[in-house]
């Protein structure tokens, strides 16, 4: 580095100095050359630039002049049967190596050409110095329904930035949804522009698995089209959203991936439903034990299961950190459905206590000795469910209202695209749930298992439920 700030020689007085732009006159002739020699420098920029279209242009311009139109056209035919018949015989290969390489280097030109307005209208540019810096498109890559644009961010940014502009974005290049990611490196970040929508159409009723895997369960599908797994091992779960959103479609998913469980005799479920039996009772014999309408037997089970959590802490305390069901000791899940009639409308004062003491010490206690909860409720406001965060594991449907969505899913989980307050009333069964090591939410669909397909499982399975009514 030079430096600059070391000046050798005399000082001179400070004094103002007039400087004179100097006219030089240039022949027509050599002004036309260097406009000429400027044209072709940009035409072998371009060139190499482009070589992706250059390169086969090149060829093919070649071949025609080597062998003549007849061969140009066999040979256009030739590849063009061959790229059919590719897609036809190995369609994965073919889009991973042939059409989505393409698609990204023309949505790249599509990104850039409205890429300057987005960035300014979304507030992502930035002035210094007197000119506005955007950040830059580093790569786009095209992916089953959705793009993935890396982006270098302007010094000072940080993804949460692009992540809170993500619905400007979205419109801005009329994409269905648009969410940001941490890219690989320092500085810049992925913007992952969702087109078509994997979970549009209805999911039936997935495979009952013979013995459950209590780590994933397989609930639903997931918008990168993988099946949703939800683990229940070692934690609890709530699902939150507004009436008709779909809650029925969890709680029975989550129920038939553990009938299997079930029938081996290493899960019993227990089901609470202080709504009068109007969701579990279809499914009544499933259920080891049931209570719908007393809320003095709703508790006293709570308190059962409490108990039995406590047994079975004090057992396997220093021995093992996670119970495994077995026929002798199964995992046991209650199925609550609508819980703030049992955290918030219970009148009976002493009820309520009892209710939330059981409550306590099953959600604290029971995940790791296999007392589990899944419970569905309306409202996630702290005061009709004082207990949200011993939920570990949430599923967010549809709600009501913007801030719901992070009481449900964590703080700033709106920004990063979890639009629950978005989901069309028309699709129901559609959520968003946080994996595991992914700092996004993930959009979901929960199957739907229909009043009939409950029927069936219940007396298919009910048989092997040997519990007491
Ligand atoms: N996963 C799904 N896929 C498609 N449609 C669904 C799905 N889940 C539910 N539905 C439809 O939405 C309707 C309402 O669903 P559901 O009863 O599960 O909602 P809910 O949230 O439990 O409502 P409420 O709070 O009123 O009990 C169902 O009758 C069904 O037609």
């Amino acid at each position: 580095m030079p430096f600059i700030n070391i000046i050798r020689g005399e000082t001179a007085p400070v004094a103002p100095l007039n400087v004179r732009t100097p006219v030089i006159q240039f022949p027509i002739w050599a002004v036309v050359v260097w406009e000429i020699v400027k044209f072709l420098a940009w035409l072998v920029v371009a060139y190499f630039r482009h070589w992706y279209a250059t390169v086969p242009a090149t060829g093919l311009l070649w071949f025609h002049a080597r062998f003549g139109g007849t061969a140009f056209v066999v040979l256009i035919g030739g590849s063009v049967l061959l790229m059919v018949g590719w897609a036809f015989l190995h369609r994965p290969s073919w889009l991973r190596f042939a059409w989505w390489p393409v698609l990204a280097r023309v949505r790249r030109v599509i990104y850039r050409r409205g890429w300057m307005a987005a960035m300014v209208t979304a507030k992502l540019s930035v002035s210094y110095d007197r000119r506005t810096v955007i950040p830059q498109i580093r790569r786009v890559k095209c992916r089953d329904g959705r793009d993935e644009v890396l982006v270098r961010m302007v010094t000072g940014q940080i993804p949460d930035d692009f992540a809170r502009a993500s619905e400007r974005l979205a419109h801005a290049f009329g994409v269905r949804q648009v969410k940001a990611v941490p890219g690989p490196t320092y500085a810049t970040v992925v913007l992952l522009l969702h087109r078509g929508d994997a979970l549009r159409r209805v999911i039936g009723p997935l495979p009952i698995p013979v013995l459950p895997d209590f780590t994933a369960l397989p609930i639903g599908v997931q918008e990168d089209g993988e099946p949703y797994r939800l683990r229940l091992f070692g934690t609890q779960v709530l699902i939150v959203g507004a009436t008709g959103s779909g809650k029925g479609s969890a709680i029975w998913s989550i129920v038939r991936s553990l009938v299997g469980g079930v029938a081996a005799g290493m899960v019993e479920l227990w089901g609470l439903d202080p709504k009068g039996g109007m969701e579990l009772g279809i499914g009544r014999r499933l259920f080891a034990r049931f209570a719908s309408r007393d809320f003095a037997e709703m508790a006293a089970m709570l308190e059962h299961a409490a108990t039995t959590a406590q047994e079975r802490a004090a057992r396997l305390a220093g021995h093992t950190r996670q119970h495994y069901p077995t026929p002798d000791e199964p995992l046991i899940v209650l199925i609550i459905d609508e819980l703030a009639n049992l955290t918030a409308y219970v009148t009976d004062r002493q009820l309520k206590e009892r209710i939330k003491a059981a409550l306590g010490i099953v959600l604290t206690q029971g995940r790791a000795v296999g007392v589990h909860v899944v419970a569905a409720i309306q409202d996630p406001r702290k005061e009709t469910l004082p207990a949200r965060g011993l939920f570990p594991t949430r599923i967010g449907l549809r709600l009501s209202e913007t801030p719901e969505v992070d009481l449900v899913l964590g703080d700033g989980m709106r920004d990063r695209g979890a639009l629950c307050d978005r989901i069309p009333m028309t699709q129901p069964g559609i959520g968003y749930v946080v994996l595991e090591g992914d700092p996004t939410p993930m959009r979901i669909r929960l199957a739907y298992n229909d009043d009939d397909s409950v029927r069936d499982m219940a007396s298919l399975y009910g048989e092997f439920v040997g519990g007491a009514a």
